[in-house]
């Protein structure tokens, strides 16, 4: 095409939003300005990846193609793999400049990330990204991490978009359909997504939802109402770690309510912990696949050193909820029905698959991410490999799913509301003999974590990845000491 001036192609990835967007707010001094959205194959064939995210993602692009429209910028959203389709779009529209957000995804983004960089240069097209969170790339000490994260999420938000000037003649693309994505359409209909949603889950949260969310987050009876409920809109994006910061202090601050500045303290330091986790992912991309502790290699099939494969048999019980485990059941049926759970029983799961069935984390991990909506690379690998004991340095959680039941559904009203046969002969006895399949497993990480190497290797890692408040404001300091739930407490 003939040479018509800069033109910014923003690529939108995990940040489908208009307020506090760095590359949208750039995009708008440029002569030309175009939208992009990248549907590709590598995510749609990745074993992480369940139709339900595809059908959450279109529905929050379907908001904001309607509102950036109205500003002036076609949204295009277009199947293929990266670096086919930028280049496609390089010729057609003379795209001199890209722009968008940094990502700590899962290896094959990674991998498409350094094609694109490759591409870029090639091509003479000036691709500029920028962070959204508090993960820090190319990160050479862990010391002052957290006085970062608080800079970062104190800074002022990018500047409003107001206006663009689209090419001519260019409009937003229609949304592809299952069948072009070659998906069946999901089994359960996702929440309702977008930034406009994003929005009242945080107001009807730090107005009043957020009171209760000590008490309410650890059972599945009332988490979900109590908890805030924005990990789907953090994970693709619809509102910026940034903004629920902000909105949080003032809210703490502005409240004459103790009791809802008291749970939103609570709630406060959580949203550090989503990066914290992110940047163990960005420091050491491969522990989504192997054990970060190797001195725990071996212990379980699966793990790529043992011979055998993964009990099938085991796994698929956990995956349908038929253990008879009740509480593990019930909790296995609302995450398939709905894509959320709270974390205590999310750790739950894990942790009786990981000690109950001796089930190493990967293959467990990988169905997990299909049934989160709010599936973050990040956040998900690193509590998979906590809650099965592989980190090397946290104390082992091995959660008696009796216990939960006793403490989280005393009345049974969860157990009898996810699992109606639950009680009648066509619920299953239990699978394994919980005292005698937790007691060796447990036996023998606790011999393993005695060997020297083993504490050296776990200094390392502590090294490496541990968390560090220092240098963090008094109040955030404060609220980590007064955090009530001690097992989302042991960061690693
Ligand atoms: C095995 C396992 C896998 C998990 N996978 C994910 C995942 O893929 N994506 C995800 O967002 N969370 C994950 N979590 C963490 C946690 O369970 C969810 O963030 C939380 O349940 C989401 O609900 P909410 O937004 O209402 O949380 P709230 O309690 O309201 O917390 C607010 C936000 O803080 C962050 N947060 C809360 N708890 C944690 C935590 N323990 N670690 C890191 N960040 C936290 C999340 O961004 C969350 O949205 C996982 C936990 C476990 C045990």
């Amino acid at each position: 095409m003939a040479d018509a001036g800069p033109t910014a192609l923003v690529w939108f990835k995990r940040d489908l939003r208009l307020r506090d967007h760095a590359p949208l707010a750039q995009a708008q001094h440029f002569e030309r300005a175009i939208g992009l959205v990248l549907i590709e194959p590598d995510w749609l064939g990745s074993p992480e990846c369940d139709p339900r995210h595809v059908a959450f993602l279109l529905d929050a692009v379907r908001s904001l193609q309607d509102e950036l429209a109205a500003l002036g910028l076609p949204l295009l959203v277009r199947v293929g793999e990266a670096v086919s389709v930028l280049e496609a779009l390089r010729r057609e529209h003379g795209i001199t400049h890209l722009f968008s957000h940094e990502e700590t995804g899962p290896g094959w983004s990674y991998a498409r990330d350094l094609a694109v960089a490759a591409w870029s240069r090639q091509q003479g097209v000036l691709w500029r990204e920028w962070t959204q969170t508090g993960v820090v790339r190319r990160l050479r000490s862990r010391a002052g991490w957290a006085r970062r994260w608080a800079q970062r999420m104190d800074a002022p938000e990018a500047a409003p978009v107001r206006g663009f000037k689209g090419p001519p003649g260019l409009w937003p693309d229609p949304l592809p359909t299952w069948s072009t994505l070659g998906l069946s359409p999901p089994l359960l209909t996702p929440p309702p997504a977008g930034e406009a949603v994003a929005w009242e889950t945080l107001h009807s949260f730090l107005g009043g939802r957020g009171r209760d969310y000590r008490r309410a987050l650890s059972s599945p009876l009332t988490a979900e109402s109590g908890c805030s409920r924005l990990s789907a809109h953090l994970a693709f994006g619809t509102l910026s770690m940034r903004c629920v910061h902000q909105a949080t202090e003032a809210a703490m601050l502005g409240t004459p309510d103790r009791a809802l500045a008291y749970g939103l303290r609570g709630f406060a330091s959580r949203l550090r912990w989503h990066c914290h986790f992110m940047q163990k992912l960005e420091d050491q991309p491969n522990l989504e696949w192997r054990n970060l502790a190797r001195s725990v290699d071996g212990l379980r099939a699966g793990d790529g050193v043992h011979p055998d494969g993964v009990d099938q048999e085991r796994l698929q019980a956990w995956c349908e909820g038929r253990t008879g485990y009740p509480m593990v059941d019930a909790c296995m049926r609302q995450l398939r029905a709905t894509g959320w759970l709270n974390f205590r029983m999310r750790a739950m799961l894990v942790s009786f698959a990981a000690y109950h069935l001796g089930l190493h984390w990967r293959a467990p991990g990988l169905f997990l991410a299909r049934q989160f909506l709010d599936f973050e690379p990040g956040i998900h690998w690193c509590q998979m490999q906590m809650q099965s004991g592989t980190t090397g340095i946290n104390t082992l959680r091995i959660y008696s799913p009796a216990k939960q039941a006793l403490d989280q559904d005393p009345l049974g009203h969860y157990r009898r509301q996810w699992l109606p046969e639950w009680g009648t002969p066509a619920y299953p006895s239990p699978l394994v003999d919980e005292r005698q399949a937790v007691a060796a497993i447990k036996q023998q990480l606790y011999t393993l974590r005695q060997q020297p190497e083993s504490r050296a290797e776990a200094a390392a890692i502590q090294q490496q990845h541990g968390s560090r408040t220092s240098g963090l404001p008094p109040t955030a300091r404060r609220s980590r000491s007064a955090r009530p739930d001690s097992t989302q407490g042991s960061l690693f």
